[in-house]
């Protein structure tokens, strides 16, 4: 056993920056807390040189690897958050489906859902704690690491994500294979998407209890969703997640804000601005006054700059984040991208982002 397995969730370190807890909770703050998508990754020459020549989930599955990765961003930058270094598809593979990382492929299901039979393949009760313990004992491992400096956030795929995933096979443009259960066999993607919100709920649970201080769900497929289907086969799980999230850990005293991110789901946001999320999170393709509005003040925001505006020059990036931040208002705002980072994306221009936040944020605040 690693020494490092030994680490127990119990006398974390005291929390010294606790913007972007405040922020979700619409509390003031003494500036816009800022943290990105895909923070640990592939632009970063240390993230490239510590996965060399390593399998990917085998990595996933090394609770010191996913520590140090969750760290090496915030050595850089300053951050007002660490998300653990994971994968939305270690669901899947807990449910005893096997997934690969191909090179220049990306995630790759060798036997993906075909027809409803093949349901019952699937491990429908997971022991998250056997199956899924090596997350725990990352995000422990890590809350002691990053000795307080920054809240640490756990995630996971939504339920219609990871179906979509489990039946494509891979990534897909149109999710057309998945879409074809919804109208086909509505019965059989409802049995799927319950199976997957139980487990997603404990999952959830078990990060809290190893010592997640957020949690965020990933909706990364709304945008293939119409309205319609958006409500019948997202919605409600992405409800269910966060009520039973809520209701459990009240039971034990505790409380985690929740942030839903349901990617090109700007359809949905005011049915995601009531539905037990202390915060919405924001692709590019909303405008942050319209966000507000049709949110209400019910909800805290988070995002929105497109990733790809970090190509543009340093100066460029200011005046945009300066714009982001006026459209949005500095109060239950946290400032993220509305995706994940690039692998080709300068990691210098990901410090200009951070630090047009924290500017521009502090020069607004001291205005009011
Ligand atoms: O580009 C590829 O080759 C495959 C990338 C890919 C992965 N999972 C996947 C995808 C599909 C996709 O993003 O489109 C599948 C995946 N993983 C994730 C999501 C959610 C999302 O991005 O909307 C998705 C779905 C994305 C989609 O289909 O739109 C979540 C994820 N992956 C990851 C993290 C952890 C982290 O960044 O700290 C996180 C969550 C936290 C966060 O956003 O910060 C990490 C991850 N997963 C993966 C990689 C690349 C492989 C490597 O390091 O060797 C990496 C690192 C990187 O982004 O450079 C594999």
């Amino acid at each position: 056993m690693d020494k490092d397995d030994l680490i127990l969730p119990k006398d974390f370190p005291k929390l010294k920056n606790d913007a972007f807890l405040l922020a979700c909770r619409g509390r003031e703050t003494p500036h816009v807390p800022v943290w990105c998508m895909r923070q640990a990754g592939r632009y970063l020459p240390e993230f490239r040189e510590s996965r060399a020549g390593k399998d990917f989930f085998a990595t996933c599955r090394s609770p010191a690897a996913c520590c140090e990765l969750t760290l090496q961003p915030l050595r850089r930058f300053p951050f007002d958050a660490a998300i653990i270094f994971s994968d939305i598809l270690v669901i899947p593979q807990a449910m005893g489906m096997d997934v690969q990382m191909v090179a220049g492929k990306g995630p790759t299901f060798p036997d993906p859902l075909k027809e409803p039979e093949d349901l019952l393949l699937l491990q429908s009760k997971v022991d998250v704690n056997k199956e899924l313990g090596y997350v725990f004992k990352a995000i422990t491992l890590t809350r002691h690491k990053l000795e307080g400096k920054v809240p640490l956030i756990g995630f996971t795929g939504a339920p219609w994500t990871l179906m979509t995933y489990m039946i494509e096979g891979g990534g897909s443009t149109t999710q057309s294979k998945a879409k074809r259960w919804l109208y086909r066999h509505p019965e059989a993607s409802h049995q799927l998407l319950k199976m997957l919100t139980d487990i997603i709920v404990e999952y959830l649970l078990g990060q809290v209890a190893a010592g997640a201080q957020a949690l965020q769900v990933f909706e990364s497929h709304a945008g293939c969703l119409g309205p319609v289907e958006f409500r019948e086969f997202s919605l409600p799980y992405l409800r269910d997640i966060a009520r039973k999230v809520k209701d459990q850990l009240k039971e034990s005293g505790q409380d985690v804000p929740l942030i839903v991110f349901a990617k090109d789901g700007h359809y949905g946001l005011e049915d995601l601005s009531q539905s037990h999320y202390e915060v919405v999170g924001l692709d590019w393709t909303v405008d942050p006054r319209s966000a507000r509005e049709r949110t209400g003040g019910k909800v805290s925001l988070q995002g929105n700059m497109d990733p790809c505006a970090l190509y543009a020059p340093k100066e460029r990036i200011s005046e945009i984040v300066k714009k982001m931040l006026e459209g949005f208002g500095t109060r239950g705002y946290i400032a993220n991208l509305g995706h994940g980072l690039y692998p080709d994306m300068d990691p210098e221009n990901v410090g200009a982002f951070v630090e047009a936040v924290h500017t521009h944020s502090r020069h607004l605040l001291n205005l009011k």
